[in-house]
């Protein structure tokens, strides 16, 4: 039989020659796809017509099971010999396939049925898959995950995506109906291959992607303040979904932005600050400009939290002071000041407050008020600020406010002229005031001042000029001033037990050291450093505290603040000679040296049997301490009886 004219894809009428029996199935299909035929005549051995390869038969046969191998020879598989069916594949199939193929050396083609199974995939898909090939009910999701063939974007009768699979780029191509009208034609194409052109303009799409998405909370909105375009990172750090931000009015999406304005008014607006769910960030908003005219705007998140930022200027700072004080201490600090700064362990968020706060003012010439219980740290922290204040090598002159008896404070404080008293020392004597000139005077327990002495101190204060006792004509003095309590000054402002003017003349800077309690992280920073120098003192550094023994010093409420913890810490480490200290020997030292027992015959009026009793708990913890709660050796080096120790701890509510 003549071969059977055929349309080119390009128009041109061509003839459509017979096929041998001994050619391979797949050839011979992807043959009749690239013609847009669905059957051939086939030629037997002696060249003439021996029957017709039928393409829907064929079909039918393989979704029946009966399929044959790909390479096998078209002649097994023949209709009964008889007139060639007309072409019946429409032009769609042809020129579709056509222009795929032509640019393409080795096309990816499958035939599937409505169910998405493939009866058919040539050599190229199957080499491309080739643990799927050869395997009985392959399906096209198998091939491409994912791939939304069968589902909703499936309704027109071609339809094309782009798929990723394995690292692999496909672009799919898919003509329907094929074959009895529920098939389809499936093309695929690795886009590696696509055109050089295309493939270089994706690759820039695809590093344009990727260097919009370092950019921090990236938002692009149109002159109508409509969002165009938001990153990766927008979505994650706002916590939104694509759809909830691309198309809307950024005022609806984002809290207290002003994208819109700067896109209406073209005018840049760089570091702002702008709380977003109460939360602070460092934000620039940038118009965007073409051929002279506003477009929109692009705005991006440049620091996301903005008390860090705070936080980080603040340590520079406290830093660069450091750096200062370090520097002037070369030139060598009043030898009066033990303690600077870097001496002050603050890790608390309060404690650090406290410290940031004295360092800040520490340069200034204000007066400082420090307040705060017993032992934390008041007379640690006017060091520390002297040294750190222009005056540091100029003298630091503490004077304790509740040790000097009324009648002496005025000579104390002022000094006074030869034969000025009764018992007055010869060629008279400079007061503290004096010797604090061009300084720093640090008056401790100022709470604890005489009435009468607060007002001479105030005129100081005012006229910064003193008069000695039995002097004549005053005498000027540059002093910078530091004042600390333990007491509530305004509770005794209102008592009437503190002046008025005077509090508010010292009350400049006040600065609150908060209680240990308060900061148990400090706790177990002080305990560690005064460890250690308890360790290099005494030169043994085998003795530790158990975990327990630290989670207790944490818990204990430290009613004398650090001093006590350091006196805790120097008896544990004297009184226990055990290397690894237990929980229960630091808990006997806490109860003899704890809160009532802290400071025996430090107070001249105390009651005997008070001292007493303080005395006893003291060297009943110790004893109890060392001997590891053992009673019986605990009385022996008490050198009192058993059942006598039992009494005691029993009266001292020992455990
Ligand atoms: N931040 C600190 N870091 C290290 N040691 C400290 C710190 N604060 C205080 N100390 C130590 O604690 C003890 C008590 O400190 P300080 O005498 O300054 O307290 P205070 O508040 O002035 O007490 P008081 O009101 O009883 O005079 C001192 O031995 C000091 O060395």
């Amino acid at each position: 039989m003549d071969p059977m004219p055929i349309h080119s894809p390009h128009g041109k009428a061509a003839c459509f020659p017979m096929v041998s029996c001994d050619c391979a199935m797949d050839e011979v299909i992807e043959l009749l796809l690239v013609n847009g035929r669905t059957s051939v005549t086939v030629a037997g051995s002696d060249g003439g017509p021996c029957g017709t390869f039928d393409l829907m038969a064929h079909l039918l046969r393989v979704r029946q099971g009966l399929a044959c191998g790909p390479g096998e020879a078209v002649g097994g598989h023949l209709e009964a010999p008889g007139e060639e069916p007309p072409a019946q594949a429409g032009s769609l199939w042809r020129e579709v396939l056509h222009s795929m193929l032509s640019g393409t050396e080795k096309p990816m083609v499958a035939l599937t049925d409505g169910a998405e199974r493939v009866l058919f995939a040539n050599a190229s898909l199957r080499g491309a898959f080739p643990g799927l090939f050869p395997g009985p009910s392959v399906t096209i999701p198998d091939l491409l995950p994912g791939h939304p063939v069968g589902r909703d974007a499936d309704n027109g009768a071609v339809s094309f995506w782009f798929v990723q699979n394995q690292q692999r780029a496909f672009m799919v191509l898919r003509v329907r109906p094929a074959l009895d009208g529920i098939g389809a034609l499936v093309l695929f194409e690795l886009t590696s291959q696509l055109s050089k052109g295309y493939q270089e303009a994706l690759d820039e799409v695809d590093v344009l992607k990727r260097v919009l998405n370092t950019v921090e909370g990236l938002q692009v909105v149109d002159t109508r303040g409509v969002i165009t375009l938001v990153n990766e990172s927008f979505l994650r750090i706002h916590h939104l979904t694509r759809e909830q931000s691309e198309g809307h009015p950024v005022t609806e999406v984002i809290d207290n932005t002003r994208m819109h304005i700067v896109a209406q008014t073209g005018v840049s607006e760089v570091d702002e600050i702008q709380t977003i769910g109460g939360h602070e960030y460092v934000v620039s908003r940038i118009p965007i400009f073409k051929d002279g005219k506003c477009l929109g705007a692009v705005g991006r998140i440049v620091f996301q939290d903005f008390q860090e930022i705070q936080r980080l200027a603040l340590k520079a700072k406290r830093l660069q002071m450091e750096l200062e004080a370090l520097r002037k201490s070369k030139g060598k600090a009043h030898a009066d000041t033990r303690f600077s700064f870097e001496d002050i362990v603050a890790t608390c968020e309060s404690s650090l407050l406290a410290k940031e706060r004295a360092m800040m003012g520490a340069p200034t010439a204000s007066t400082i008020l420090l307040l705060g219980e017993s032992g934390v740290g008041k007379e640690v922290y006017a060091h520390a600020i002297h040294n750190l204040s222009p005056r540091y090598s100029r003298p630091f002159v503490r004077v304790n406010c509740s040790a000097i008896t009324e009648s002496l404070i005025e000579s104390e404080l002022f000094g006074y002229e030869d034969g000025a008293f009764t018992g007055a020392r010869k060629g008279g004597r400079a007061g503290k005031f004096e010797l604090a000139n061009t300084g720093t005077i640090f008056l401790d327990e100022i709470g604890d001042m005489p009435l009468s002495a607060q007002a001479k101190l105030l005129r100081v204060l005012q006229e910064r000029e003193i008069d000695r006792v039995g002097g004549e004509g005053t005498m000027p003095v540059d002093i910078r001033v530091i004042a600390a309590t333990n007491q509530d000054l305004w509770a005794m402002v209102e008592q009437k037990k503190f002046r008025r003017d005077l509090f508010f003349r010292l009350n400049v800077i006040p600065i609150v050291i908060p209680p240990l309690r308060d900061r148990p992280g400090d706790v177990k920073a002080l305990a560690k450093l005064f460890w250690a120098d308890l360790q290099k003192t005494h030169g043994i550094t085998t003795k530790f505290l158990t975990e327990g023994a630290k989670h207790l010093l944490q818990d204990y409420p430290w009613p004398g603040n650090i001093r006590e913890l350091h006196n805790v810490l120097e008896r544990t480490f004297t009184i226990v000679r055990d290397n690894l200290i237990s929980e229960d020997q630091v808990r006997m030292i806490l109860q003899g040296v704890g809160s009532s027992a802290g400071h025996v015959c430090e107070n001249e009026d105390c009651p005997l049997d008070e001292v007493v009793e303080k005395a006893e708990r003291r060297a009943i913890g110790f004893a109890l301490a060392r001997t590891n709660n053992n009673k019986a050796q605990a009385a022996k080096l008490l050198g009192i009886s058993r059942p006598l120790l039992y009494r005691k701890m029993h009266q001292y509510d020992i455990s």
